[in-house]
């Protein structure tokens, strides 16, 4: 069984049914459903990691870094787009208190302060939640930001369809499992891991960089998150495009490892947009494989 970020009607919801149709089980919030798969309870749970406008998903970001250890198996792609959902009989005007997940009211911030400026937007749960607080009639709430999926689910109506502020909006979800050997190579793949610097220092940054670059490996994202041992102490969580089984990815962590603290491996699996790394001269596996021979016979025989 697997598990997601709930309840019925999320983005996360929709993410999922597009690789299963399968039963599934909701969890309120992303740590709830990582830690259901770190007890065993699911198998694996889909959560939302990253939005093309909104950046990193914080909650799930620090629930992989920390904890036991879990790993992404495959990613998901999904368009998000978003609706103002009310009960039947509220118009636009009528609204005055509207709540919705965090990263749908930062979608949706300039929408909402043109077209409902009376309105407080409050920030909590899921946005499939929203849609069901706000579905209760002695609801304090007075509308949802959800998908057009939540607001029918449960009874709502749009007083607003399409307020997304991009239109073109993407979210991006992980599919984490238990720690075992990483998904199969497919030559358009994609490593997660989060790196912890020995000490904050200068060019420490420009030192967990240097793997990457030194080795041709492009990385897809870079947040620094809080370590949350003092202030101003951070690691780092990073996309890089690749596999670990790829020579130029397995020189890179080789490289982190020697100047980093700790590097968390999170996993190595197919990108969902199935686009082949670009490998660039001097980096693919071939030329590795020659050169550790050339300095293999070198080392035993002195001629190169
Ligand atoms: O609340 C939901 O519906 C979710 O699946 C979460 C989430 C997110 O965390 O980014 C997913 C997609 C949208 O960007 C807004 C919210």
């Amino acid at each position: 069984m697997l598990g997601y970020f709930g309840p019925a009607g999320t983005f996360t919801h929709q993410a999922l049914q597009t690789v299963t149709q399968d039963e599934a089980r909701p969890y309120p919030t992303v740590p709830a459903a990582l830690d259901a798969v770190r007890t065993g309870e699911v198998e694996a749970a889909l959560v939302p990691i990253e939005n093309s406008v909104e950046g990193g998903v914080s909650a799930t970001l620090d629930a992989l870094a920390d904890g036991e250890r879990l790993m992404i198996i495959r990613e998901v792609l999904l368009p998000v787009q978003f609706g103002l959902y009310v009960r039947p009989g509220t118009d636009l005007a009528d609204v005055r208190r509207v709540l919705t997940h965090p990263h749908a009211a930062a979608q949706t911030r300039g929408w909402l302060a043109a077209n409902v400026p009376q309105a407080t937007v409050t920030e909590g749960g899921s946005t499939a939640a929203a849609a069901a607080e706000v579905a209760n009639p002695g609801s304090q709430w007075d509308a949802a930001v959800c998908a057009a999926v939540a607001g029918e689910m449960y009874g709502l109506v749009p007083a607003a369809s399409g307020i997304a502020d991009n239109e073109a909006a993407v979210t991006r979800f992980v599919l984490v499992g238990h720690q075992g050997a990483p998904s199969e190579r497919t030559g358009a793949d994609k490593t997660t891991l989060v790196a912890y610097m020995h000490e904050n220092r200068p060019g420490a940054l420009l030192e967990i960089l240097q793997q990457f670059s030194l080795r041709g490996v492009d990385l897809c994202r870079i947040e620094s998150r809080p370590t949350k041992t003092q202030l101003g102490s951070y690691c780092f969580s990073i996309d890089a495009e690749g596999h670990v089984l790829d020579e130029r990815m397995g020189e890179a962590l080789r490289g982190l490892h020697r100047v980093c603290q700790d590097v968390v491996f999170l996993g190595s699996y197919p990108r969902a947009d199935e686009v082949p790394a670009e490998v660039p001269y001097g980096a693919s596996d071939g030329e590795y494989r020659l050169a550790t021979d050339w300095l293999g016979t070198l080392r035993a025989t002195g001629r190169d």
